[in-house]
């Protein structure tokens, strides 16, 4: 069964042709029988210098289909990339490049025991993922060091007031802790195209996650590098700490970004301080206190903001095979998902869980778990397609509020 998906890259757009029943057709099957494996097919260069690719499937592999979208929109994104940093009369290259990166997706995804596309988090995406994910898991990668040295006027601040934001600067025995999400659906991906790359300046690259318990697996992480136009660089954290009570942008004050990362790293890291974090989140504080600010206000209404606990193993770990162990230290969304939206969550709970949700794709779906299956019928708003769909068992399907 070909996954057909089709992208013709021109040097000005990427446009996509990709089959939204198809995908969910090819779900109503097997998940198991799905597969995602993209290899480029051929290429050829044509006169408008566009570079196209056809993706074929190339071996059955148990992956989801919203795995397969979140991936297929990876490799959009990373052809985008590539071709507005590529001249045009590079398409051939572009297009070599773009074998190499669908080589790396292949491995990355298919390295890991879930066989999922996951995402590292260690800045505001540990309290504001604002994508559907299916798993999150605690965890570090190694070789980088949290710093506050990214500028940013889309989300913290303004084009004369920028805000300061965390990225990750390289350091051969520096390690950063944070949350990986396996992430899910089509939307996924453009969500952080749109918000790391095109409004905050950041690139995406792989790299290796050590989850608390279990094999490392690739990541894909967003790194504000030296070379972005919104790069600040080092600073007298005291002066940093002055910047951040002096800047807002569209998604806040700067103080609620390095409050709520600070206190996501003392309740879920506490016995890996990271001490430029909190020394900075001294120095805000102080200054908000100086200033007589109002810290409530600063906070904002939490409106987004995910709380993550630890999901208790102890019961399915019971009855779990040794040799296949749960991943633990794995996270589960708490009660912040709204009323109008249910939880589906086909992990050991009742044989029958009904559940509807709001997709993050302007959807709305019905789903339930029938013993260990589970079965959805959702009619999606954006292309006006009715879909059933089938997901299995253990994945907790949430929606982002
Ligand atoms: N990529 C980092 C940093 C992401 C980040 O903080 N991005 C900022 C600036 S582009 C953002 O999205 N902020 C949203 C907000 O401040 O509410 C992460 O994994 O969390």
């Amino acid at each position: 069964m070909v996954l057909g998906c089709f992208f013709r890259l021109c040097t000005t757009k990427v446009n996509i042709n990709m089959h939204h029943t198809d995908l969910h057709r090819l779900g109503r099957s097997r998940l198991k029988r799905l597969s995602n494996t993209i290899s480029d097919k051929s290429y050829h260069k044509s006169r408008q210098n566009a570079c196209s690719i056809q993706c074929q499937h190339k071996s059955v592999l148990k992956i989801n289909s919203l795995t397969a979208s979140a991936c297929i929109n990876f490799l959009i994104a990373q052809a985008k990339c590539l071709l507005e940093t590529e001249t045009v009369d590079q398409s051939s290259d572009c297009c070599i490049r773009m074998n190499e990166k669908v080589a790396e997706l292949e491995s990355t995804v298919f390295s890991n025991d879930t066989k999922a596309l996951w995402v590292f988090a260690y800045g505001s995406l540990c309290w504001l993922p604002g994508f559907q994910f299916h798993k999150a898991v605690t965890g570090h990668v190694k070789g980088y060091n949290r710093r506050f040295w990214q500028g940013n006027t889309t989300h913290r601040g303004t084009e004369d007031k920028p805000g300061r934001v965390a990225t990750l600067v390289e350091d051969p025995v520096g390690s950063v802790h944070g949350l990986a999400f396996a992430i899910s659906g089509e939307a996924a991906i453009p969500y952080l195209s749109k918000r790391e790359c095109e409004l905050g300046g950041y690139i995406s690259q792989f790299t290796d996650f050590h989850p608390a318990k279990g094999q490392p697996f690739k990541v894909l992480l967003y790194v504000a590098t030296i070379k972005n136009p919104l790069w600040l660089g080092d600073g007298k954290v005291k002066d940093i700490a002055r910047q951040v009570t002096e800047s807002r942008g569209p998604s806040g004050h700067n103080v609620e970004y390095v409050v709520r990362l600070a206190n996501f790293m003392r309740e879920h890291f506490p016995e890996h301080p990271d001490h430029h974090l909190f020394e900075l989140e001294k120095d805000v504080l102080a200054i908000v206190g100086e200033k007589n600010m109002c810290l409530s206000k600063l906070m904002g209404t939490g409106q987004g903001c995910v709380k993550f606990v630890k999901k208790d193993h102890s019961a399915s770990n019971a009855n779990n095979d040794q040799n296949n162990p749960e991943r633990v230290d794995s996270f589960e969304h708490t009660t912040r998902v709204p009323e109008k939206t249910l939880r589906c969550s086909c992990r050991d709970e009742l044989p029958v869980q009904v559940g509807g949700s709001v997709t993050s794709t302007g959807g709305v779906a019905v789903h339930f778990t029938l013993l260990n299956l589970g079965l959805g019928l959702g009619f999606k708003c954006t292309d006006y397609a009715l879909y059933f769909f089938i997901f299995q068992s253990g994945e907790t399907i949430t929606t982002r509020p």
